[in-house]
């Protein structure tokens, strides 16, 4: 039997069960247009109460208004209740970057994919967006930042947006606004709502008077770029409120990160990643750092394992929150003669960029960690033959996919 509703006899269905709607009931009703698209949200969003009893019901998640309601009831992740209470609830922010996509992969690999939520300013291309959770996030809008974490429960919050050093000396004023306006926001809700917080520094958070080969943990930091200073705010910040407020902050300095299947986003170690697709596509890379210049330098899975580890460390392991890790330091020549060793016929020449070359003059040529090494028990697994051999693996295939396709 099937009974077809008029608008009025909707509204008072609804009105009656806005505790329970039987499945069995809604498969034998036909309701208005509106309704039924109210009935589609809910059945696509609604907690779903698998009972001792067996018999399914869904029960609509009150107050649906916000955006970030909106999100959860359209099912992109699951709402707080769900079963999986063991794994923590991770916000990735400015997760589109670089280092943002392959650290959702492997924190959805530890927790569950509904657990990692990514979020950006920017859309998602497709692969990325039908991977799993995604939602946009401006973390410059205090209320809806804080919306998303009280509506998703979410228990851990990796803030990954930023503008970098390059980029964030030629727009001083977003650099500021993003990296220093941004995290107070993040470390405001961190502590409002008790999550763990990551925040990632870098080597560029040293500057000329600091010691340079190798940089300790502690030591003079008088950095001369906006995305320096701010990283150095960031990381005294955060140690303020946890000594302060008990606010659970957790910062890792990288170095220079050198990945694959993502491109920088405007740094002065850009040119580490770039020379690898030059090598593969066109045999030949003109350079905007002087062949000498020696920086650290990690391969991208070590700085995600990393970051996993640190994040998963009990408090009691972490007398320190902000440590330096190191893989390796090379020059613009070392990496050259180590590629030709695969491409013996790529050639590098040299143009260099005034503004890049001083910001890299002003970073240390190498990293000391053993705080890192010694406290949770970090270990880099890339040093330079080995990252050669993976990026020129990874870029080639990668090269062969795109012309396959
Ligand atoms: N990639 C590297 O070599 C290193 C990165 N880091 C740090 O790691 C973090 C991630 O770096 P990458 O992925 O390389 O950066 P990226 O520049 O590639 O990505 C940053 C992301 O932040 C987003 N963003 C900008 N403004 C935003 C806003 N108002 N709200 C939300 N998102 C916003 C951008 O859309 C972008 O997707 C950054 O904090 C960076 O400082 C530190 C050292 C080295
Ligand atoms: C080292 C970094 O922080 C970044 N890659 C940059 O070059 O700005």
């Amino acid at each position: 039997m099937v009974y077809i509703l008029s608008q009025p006899q909707c509204f008072k269905l609804f009105k009656r069960s806005t505790v329970h709607l039987s499945l069995s009931l809604l498969m034998h009703i036909v309701l208005c247009r509106r309704c039924m698209m109210l009935v589609a949200q809910l059945l696509r969003g609604a907690v779903r109460h698998a009972g001792s009893s067996g018999q399914s019901s869904i029960t609509a998640v009150r107050g649906v208004s916000s955006s970030s309601h909106r999100f959860a009831a359209f099912g992109r992740t699951p709402p707080p209740s769900c079963p999986d209470t063991d794994h923590p609830k991770i916000l990735i922010t400015g997760g589109l970057g670089q280092l943002g996509v392959g650290l959702t992969k492997l924190l959805r690999e530890q927790f569950g994919k509904n657990n990692v939520i990514l979020s950006d300013i920017r859309k998602p291309p497709n692969h990325v967006y039908h991977n799993g959770p995604f939602i946009f996030s401006d973390i410059l809008d205090f209320k809806n930042l804080e919306e998303i974490v009280v509506n998703n429960n979410i228990s851990w919050l990796v803030h990954y947006s930023a503008v970098l050093s390059a980029v964030g000396e030629s727009n001083v004023t977003l650099a500021k606004e993003v990296n220093i306006t941004g995290l107070h926001n993040i470390l405001d809700i961190a502590t409002k709502h008790a999550l763990r917080v990551f925040v990632p520094s870098t080597i560029g958070a040293f500057g000329p008077s600091s010691p340079r080969d190798p940089a300790p943990e502690l030591c003079v930091q008088r950095p001369r770029t906006i995305y320096g200073v701010a990283k150095v705010h960031a990381e005294l910040m955060g140690e303020y409120y946890h000594h302060r407020y008990g606010l659970d902050f957790r910062c890792l300095r990288y170095p220079g990160i050198i990945s694959a299947d993502s491109q920088p986003g405007g740094g002065t170690t850009d040119y580490a990643v770039q020379i690898f697709h030059a090598a593969v596509k066109s045999g030949c890379f003109e350079c905007y750092l002087r062949r000498d210049t020696r920086l650290p330098m990690m391969y991208i899975d070590d700085c995600l394992r990393a970051t996993l580890e640190i994040l998963e460390a009990p408090a009691e392991t972490l007398p320190s929150r902000t440590y330096n890790i190191s893989a390796m330091s090379f020059t613009p020549h070392d990496l050259t003669q180590e590629i030709q060793k695969v491409l013996p016929d790529f050639q590098v020449t040299y143009n260099v960029d005034p503004v890049r070359q001083a910001i890299a003059d002003s970073w240390p040529m190498a990293l000391e960690d053993s705080a890192a090494r010694r406290d949770w028990g970090w270990k880099h697994e890339y040093d330079l033959s080995e990252l050669v051999q993976a990026m020129l693996t990874h870029v080639t295939t990668g090269n062969q996919l795109v012309q396959a396709n």
